[in-house]
């Protein structure tokens, strides 16, 4: 999933976000240029989607005949559309206004089958309306008073019948809108507030609408994805923490995403549900954002900062479980307050980490700044208000970009760590087992080589015995009546003259000679390239030199004498064998009265010395 990722990569990605940041600032820009006066509405400028924002005629009140399309209305105010009502609204006559747009339609188009399908897409209104065209109802979003269904963000396309379209040419739209509950009024204004109103062929209108809304799904659905993979990796390995907190973030950012567009109309929620949900999921990003950035930093929360995240949880709870859509009006401000220290706080600790060095802190700091304009800029659109368009969805993909490259940086030295760390332990290991192997081999007490050891190498001996085709010797040797030691001087001295032994047989022998201890007091030779006769000759200086060399134990000087039993290793015979020939040879040596070197050839046995 993740590639090995440098940090540099982030930058062109993020980069990319600001562009189009800048863009969507610039688009907004043209779009506050649209001419005050909307033009004759011909077969051409339907095809390419006539926009209607610009002048309309507004009178705060309410009358039916006010979709009169006879009714003069020069003496009403003029007002952009889209533009925001005061925020008081107009209490005196119940938060009601009335919108009329006076379009001219080219005589061209009378008559014609192009009229059938002329429709209009509105923009966002809030909060319910109605709409009427040559004084006919043609459609309605919520319910107006007195059944008040709040139902704001809704953008519809409403066909215009041809008999709107009067005699003479005119068509006249109403909006009969109602802002909205008082307290809705009264913290975000009211009225035609933003999005694109255009008058065009129905098919194109809702083709065009449509299309419109896809980048958002698109994203969105990506986005939930993502969130759930990552949660699915923290669910197979507990110790990724801030994959977790990573995944829950994405989630909770397309769930808002899908909120933010229009494809939540397709589902069968109410639409009080569905803001329940947008409001529930935005209440609670900076929690989890805050969580997410620690983690990532690995820093540790402090109680402050825990109780500042909690506060956000509840108000996610809170606007949740209060019934109706007053909450959301009266709570929106105060968290939006409540987010500005973190604005601050999560941008400042990152500055911080990225001047101590960490790479990851600072490409989640430049998403995060993006993220804090994007979301100054919402803040001010409901505060101020400002016209300008919602970027909030862009910043939410910069801080998502940004933490996804700190991840995969962070996979990928974990990655790298965990490579080095393994190759460590390899090499540690390799070395242990070579240790292990060369003890296994030796014998602790005398540091000659074991039964073991002294097996390996005699095997070694005659797979080059059949190569070369030299002969080579096994020579057992015992001491004799070992037993007297201990049991007279203890095992301490018993284990002294083994070792004085070993290491007197081991000096007294080639360098190319192999000694071992093959059991108690019994020691094996393995003299290569040597016939019995050698060995013999071998065998009887190692009997003298045992002989003649006394061991010193406390104050005594002990007397020592071995025994010695040779065979020659016959082609065609096995180790085991040939030991069992040459331990005949030295029980006979020990027959024979000790202290004698014996040969086991293929006449039988014979005595040396
Ligand atoms: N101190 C000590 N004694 C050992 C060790 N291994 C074996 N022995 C003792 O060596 C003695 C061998 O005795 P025996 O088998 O009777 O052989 P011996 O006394 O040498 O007599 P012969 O071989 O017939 O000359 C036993 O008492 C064992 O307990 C050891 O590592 N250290």
């Amino acid at each position: 999933m993740y590639p090995t990722t440098t940090n540099r990569a982030v930058w062109p990605l993020l980069a990319l976000i600001f562009a189009v940041c800048l863009l969507t600032a610039g688009q907004w820009a043209r779009a506050q240029s649209v001419p005050q006066e909307i033009p004759r509405v011909s077969a051409e400028n339907l095809g390419e989607g006539l926009s209607l924002r610009g002048q309309w005629r507004f009178r705060p009140g309410d009358d039916v005949n006010w979709a009169d399309p006879a009714l003069e209305d020069k003496h009403w105010q003029t007002l952009r559309v889209p533009e925001r009502w005061p925020m008081s609204g107009y209490p005196e006559y119940g938060h009601m206004g009335w919108y009329r747009l006076t379009l001219g339609v080219d005589p061209a188009l009378h008559g014609t089958r192009l009229l059938e399908e002329v429709a209009v897409k509105m923009g966002k209104v809030l909060s319910a309306y109605e709409l009427y065209a040559g004084g006919e109802l043609i459609g309605s979003v919520g319910r107006l008073p007195p059944l008040n269904e709040v139902d704001y963000d809704r953008e519809r396309v409403f066909s215009i019948p041809q008999s709107a379209v009067a005699a003479d040419g005119r068509l006249v739209l109403a909006l009969r809108v109602w802002g909205g509950e008082a307290e809705l009024v009264e913290a975000w204004g009211a009225g035609a507030i933003s999005g694109s109103y255009v008058l065009g062929y129905h098919r194109d209108l809702l083709i065009d609408a449509v299309l419109a809304e896809v980048p958002g799904l698109i994203l969105a659905v990506l986005t939930f994805f993502f969130g759930c993979y990552h949660l699915y990796l923290y669910w197979r390995n507990r110790s990724l923490e801030t994959f977790f907190w990573f995944g829950l973030m994405a989630c909770n950012i397309a769930i808002y995403g899908v909120m933010l567009t229009q494809w939540k109309y397709a589902t069968d929620l109410t639409f009080l549900t569905m803001k329940k949900i947008e409001f529930g999921a935005v209440y609670l990003f900076p929690a989890v954002a805050i969580q997410m950035i620690w983690s990532l930093l690995r820093l540790p929360i402090k109680r402050w900062l825990r109780a500042y995240q909690l506060t956000f949880v509840l108000a996610a709870l809170l606007v949740v479980a209060i019934p109706g859509h007053t909450v959301h009006y009266l709570t929106l401000e105060w968290w939006q307050l409540l987010c500005l220290p973190s604005m601050v706080l999560a941008p400042w600790v990152l500055f911080r980490e990225t001047r101590a060095g960490n790479a990851e802190a600072r490409t989640v700091l430049l998403g995060t700044l993006i993220f804090v304009c994007t979301a100054l800029n919402d803040m001010l659109i409901d505060l101020v208000p400002l016209e300008s368009p919602r970027l909030a969805p862009l910043g939410f993909l910069a801080v998502l970009v940004s933490m996804m490259v700190s991840l995969a940086n962070r996979f990928t030295t974990m990655y790298t760590a965990l490579e080095t760390e393994v190759a460590e332990r390899t090499a540690e290991l390799s070395e242990a087992n070579r240790q292990l192997a060369r003890v296994a081999r030796v014998d602790h007490l005398t540091g000659l080589l074991n039964r073991r050891g002294f097996t390996e190498e005699a095997e070694g001996e005659i797979r080059r015995t059949f190569r070369s085709g030299k002969p080579f010797c096994v020579v057992l040797a015992d001491v004799d009546n070992f037993k007297q030691f201990n049991d007279q001087y203890g095992h301490v001295c018993g284990d002294h003259v083994l070792k004085r032994t070993a290491a007197l047989l081991q000096d007294r022998l080639r360098e190319v000679d192999r000694v071992a201890r093959w059991g108690g007091e019994e020691f094996i030779l393995l003299l290569p390239e040597t016939d019995t006769e050698g060995a013999a000759v071998v065998a009887e200086k190692l009997r003298e030199a045992v002989e003649q060399n006394l061991v010193a134990f406390d104050d005594q000087r002990l007397s020592i004498t071995m025994t010695f039993g040779i065979a020659a290793f016959r082609k065609g015979e096995s180790l085991d064998a040939c030991i069992a020939r040459a331990d005949t040879a030295l029980y006979h040596g020990k027959e024979n009265g000790r202290n004698k070197v014996m040969i086991g050839n293929y006449k039988g046995l014979s005595l040396v010395n």
